[in-house]
């Protein structure tokens, strides 16, 4: 491969290049796909690694100049050996891709729009921050649309938004071909997309890709039957950061799939939301050199939005004053945000019945006033709403936040939050989705003075927190020990004995590679237990999980999730169990440790072991060990009573599904206290980081807040709108959480401070009453602690604790930690 190989960048040593993989990549004779095994600059050849190569020599300092824009791969086979060192500046993109664009419907570029298309046609990872509506879509589009022109390829764009997928795919302009694969799609409708004729854009959830929760693995074709991928396109990039605020542990496993399976080289990134630090991470995760950073940016408030706070003390008539108003009563399309579902149906009410009795647009139906819009609806439901407001026939919608993902209205003129957003990129977000033509659009938010909404959010921030006792039993989980070490002195011991024998005999042996002896373990932690064991969600556990991959250390390495348990039911008894044995290697090992342990299985027709640890124990891969095992369900030698077609008899059946791991399984006790510390410490600081993001939100909202709605002096609402919009860009193009997290340690004191000592005394007599009316349960003093704040987990949920409201919600206004301390004591003291 071209790694190793000395290459200086110029034209007659690309043409000695050219001569010695000629036979290797046909590609160099103009289109044509590449062999898959060969180094980065082959792989998917003709469709923008060009490119990638030459970036790839770039990284390693043999290229000092940028090659943006000259590389134009999808102009096709050897083109680009116009190899000047020159950077292609906006005047000089070719007219091809004005054609392109006026083709997808466009007479011109927005801001940002070129620099990025010419960077992906130039196969360079991009990463696009632009706000909501600026138009991040065509940046992926238009490339794809050209490099397909150019050689049969494929453009994958990861989009999170399962439920939008199809609509997505629908909302592509007509000369771009696009299906997707989702996890709720049936497996057949999945296995017929990719036979549909040819395909420019294959959209895929993150989970379709890399698996996730209860998918079991990855639905992606495989390699060989997709096209050569141009390049990856990755929605809502900054879901790939740990320090972002929607960071889907799923996301990091993403672009090592890409790379690793389809050997894509080049991404982009596009994203609405991205402060400096979760660009910097994303960034790195893109696999783009550091001094790029981001490639194209925008402000993160469009100037067409005028935005304003006031901390009214009624919320509810100050909101419908403020839709029947000047400003907000002339707009006929508007979007009411709320923290919770339940206030999203009373308030659409409320909108609906005082209009009706005192509004004068009561000749209007009250359906088309206002509806309501929340996860807990059905998908019929929410469709509807959803349908009616995109056409017009719904003036309100009252909605959480899972309405508007994907929304591509125009015309929304107003966005209201009832609630304050438990972050400032939240709130960016959702004011984004008003003004998308172009034209003025309001946004205004309550902010609540008592400060009810941050303790309504600190829940949600509570909610994945973990405590150090459930971390270790992660860890015990996760860091079985092996016996790497034992072999490893004893092979020491035998090695040392030949030390001293001649050289030729000792010929070979390979020293130990430093202090690690182990080489890492095939891991299965099944998923449903565990949760329960931990009290955890599932998705919570992936992302400790994935900081331990992410360590500098590289603790463990996960691997998409897996059916770990192996049935084995062989319908002709005993007898054929032992045939079973005779084929198949993995079963005969099975049955030989367990004579071994003292557990014979002579008269037994039915076997259950774990595939995982077995085929790890005998070095053999999992999916290879799977195979075989299944295959013994057609395997002719196992067929009894002289049977001649059909199945053996025997029954494999694979199940819980589990979290897969590759980890080390040589941990010294010290290792494993550093690596709970690690951990706790971890989940602490993201704790204390969401903490601070909200304490940021709420001052910026309190700093330029009006005491009722109004009406005030226009140059008044201009002047505050503008202060806003300058805090927001600070936070997100210079301070970012950095900032937040500086100021989290932080406490928050709103204008009421709650009295600690009196709800303390009270919430004990409260806690010892709970635990009193149910002494058959065992509860932790962070499970009490969750109950009293409103929270649900896996062993205690919503729906069965909710429904006490003595209990439940009681002590939001108490901090959650000292809540926990107090509930401790009273359970200890209970014992
Ligand atoms: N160059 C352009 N000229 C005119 N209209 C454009 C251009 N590019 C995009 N648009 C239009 O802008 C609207 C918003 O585009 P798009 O959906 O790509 O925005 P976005 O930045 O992805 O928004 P979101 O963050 O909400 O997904 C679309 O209706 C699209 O047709």
């Amino acid at each position: 491969c071209l790694k190793g190989t000395k290459v200086t960048w110029s034209g007659p040593t690309l043409q000695v290049w050219k001569q010695k993989w000629q036979k290797k990549a046909r590609w160099f004779g103009g289109g044509g796909s590449m062999d898959r095994s060969s180094d980065v600059c082959f792989r998917c050849g003709g469709t923008g690694h060009w490119a990638s190569a030459c970036r790839a020599l770039d990284q390693r300092g043999r290229c000092k100049v940028g090659l943006q824009g000259v590389l134009q791969p999808w102009l096709g086979g050897f083109v680009p050996l116009v190899l000047t060192y020159h950077v292609l500046s906006p005047a000089e993109t070719p007219e091809e891709v004005f054609e392109a664009l006026r083709a997808l419907g466009y007479s011109s570029f927005r801001p940002g729009q070129e620099v990025a298309i010419m960077r992906v046609l130039s196969g360079l990872s991009t990463l696009v921050v632009l706000s909501t509506g600026m138009g991040k879509s065509l940046c992926y589009q238009l490339p794809a649309y050209l490099y397909h022109k150019r050689s049969k390829c494929i453009t994958l764009v990861i989009s999170p938004l399962v439920s939008l997928m199809d609509d997505q795919v629908s909302g592509l302009p007509r000369c771009l071909k696009a299906v997707c694969i989702h996890s709720n799609m049936p497996k057949s409708q999945r296995e017929a997309v990719m036979e549909k004729g040819e395909v420019q854009v294959l959209l895929l959830s993150p989970e379709a890709l890399v698996g996730g929760s209860g998918s079991g693995c990855g639905f992606l074709p495989s390699a060989d039957r997709l096209p050569p991928v141009a390049f990856a396109c990755i929605d809502e990039a900054h879901c790939v950061s740990e320090w972002s605020h929607n960071f889907r542990p799923c996301y990091l496993r993403l672009c090592k799939v890409l790379r690793d399976r389809l050997g894509v080289r080049c991404f982009l990134g596009l994203t609405a939301t991205a402060t400096l630090a979760t660009a910097r991470d994303v960034v790195q995760h893109l696999g783009m050199p550091p001094e790029e950073g981001i490639t194209v940016h925008s402000a993160a408030v469009p100037p067409n939005l005028r935005l304003s706070v006031s901390m009214d003390r009624d919320r509810d008539e100050a909101l419908i004053s403020l839709l029947q108003g000047e400003c907000f009563g002339a707009l006929d399309s508007i979007i009411v945000y709320c923290t919770r579902r339940e206030e999203t149906s009373r308030i659409a009410a409320l909108i609906r019945t005082w209009w009706v009795h005192g509004s004068a647009l009561r000749r209007r139906s009250p359906a088309w006033l206002a509806d309501s819009y929340h996860a807990g609806l059905s998908a019929a439901e929410r469709r509807r709403v959803q349908k009616r407001f995109m056409s017009g026939q719904l003036r309100v919608v009252v909605a959480t936040v899972a309405f508007g993902m994907g929304l591509d209205k125009a015309d929304v003129r107003g966005v209201v939050h009832y609630n304050m957003p438990k972050n400032l990129e939240s709130y960016v977000q959702e004011i984004g989705r008003a003004g998308r033509d172009g034209a003025t659009a309001h946004c205004h938010l309550f902010l609540d003075p008592e400060g009810g909404d941050l303790h309504e959010l600190r829940r949600h921030i509570y909610g994945d927190s973990v405590d150090f006792v459930t971390v270790k039993k992660l860890v015990q989980k996760v860091f079985v020990p092996c016996k790497c070490l034992e072999l490893h002195q004893k092979h020491q011991e035998v090695t040392k004995v030949r030390r001293n024998l001649p050289s030729f005999l000792t010929h070979g042996i390979i020293a130990a590679p430093g202090p690690r002896v182990c080489y890492k373990h095939e891991r299965a932690i099944p998923i449903q237990p565990t949760v329960e064991a931990l009290d955890l969600r599932e998705e919570a556990i992936e992302t400790l999980l994935c900081y331990l991959e992410l360590h500098p250390r590289r603790w463990l390495e996960l691997l998409p999730p897996t059916y770990s348990s192996c049935r084995l039911q062989c319908y002709g008894g005993p007898r054929q169990l032992r045939d079973v044995a005779r084929s198949s290697p993995p079963v005969a090992v099975f049955l030989a440790r367990e004579r071994l342990e003292g557990r014979d299985h002579v008269h037994s027709s039915s076997v259950e072991f774990n595939v995982v640890s077995l085929s790890d124990s005998m070095g053999w891969e999992v999916v290879l060990v799977k195979r075989a095992l299944r295959q013994l369900q057609w395997d002719p030698r196992l067929r009894r009573d002289g049977r001649r077609a059909g199945n053996s008899g025997v029954l494999v059946e694979f199940g819980d599904l589990s979290f897969h791991l590759r980890v080390y399984g040589d941990l010294s006790a010290e290792e494993l206290d550093s690596v709970c510390d690690f951990l706790h410490q971890r989940v602490v600081a993201r704790e204390k980081m969401a903490l601070g993001q909200l304490r940021a939100c709420f001052q910026a909202f309190q700093s330029v807040a009006f005491q009722t709605y109004g009406p005030h002096p226009v140059a008044e609402e201009e002047q505050r709108s503008s202060r806003l919009k300058a805090l927001l860009s600070d936070y997100f193009e210079k301070e970012g959480e950095l900032g937040a997290r500086r100021r989290m340690d932080a406490t928050f004191t709103t204008s009421r401070p709650p009295q600690l000592r009196d709800w303390e005394s009270q919430a004990r007599a409260d806690i010892r009453h709970f635990l009193d009316i149910r002494r058959d349960e065992k509860f932790s003093g962070r499970a009490v602690a969750r109950i009293f704040h409103g929270i649900g987990s896996p062993c205690f949920p919503a729906q069965v604790y909710g429904r006490d409201r003595r209990f439940w919600r009681r002590y939001l206004c108490m901090d959650f930690h000292h809540l926990a301390r107090v509930a401790t004591e009273e359970i200890l003291a209970t014992r």
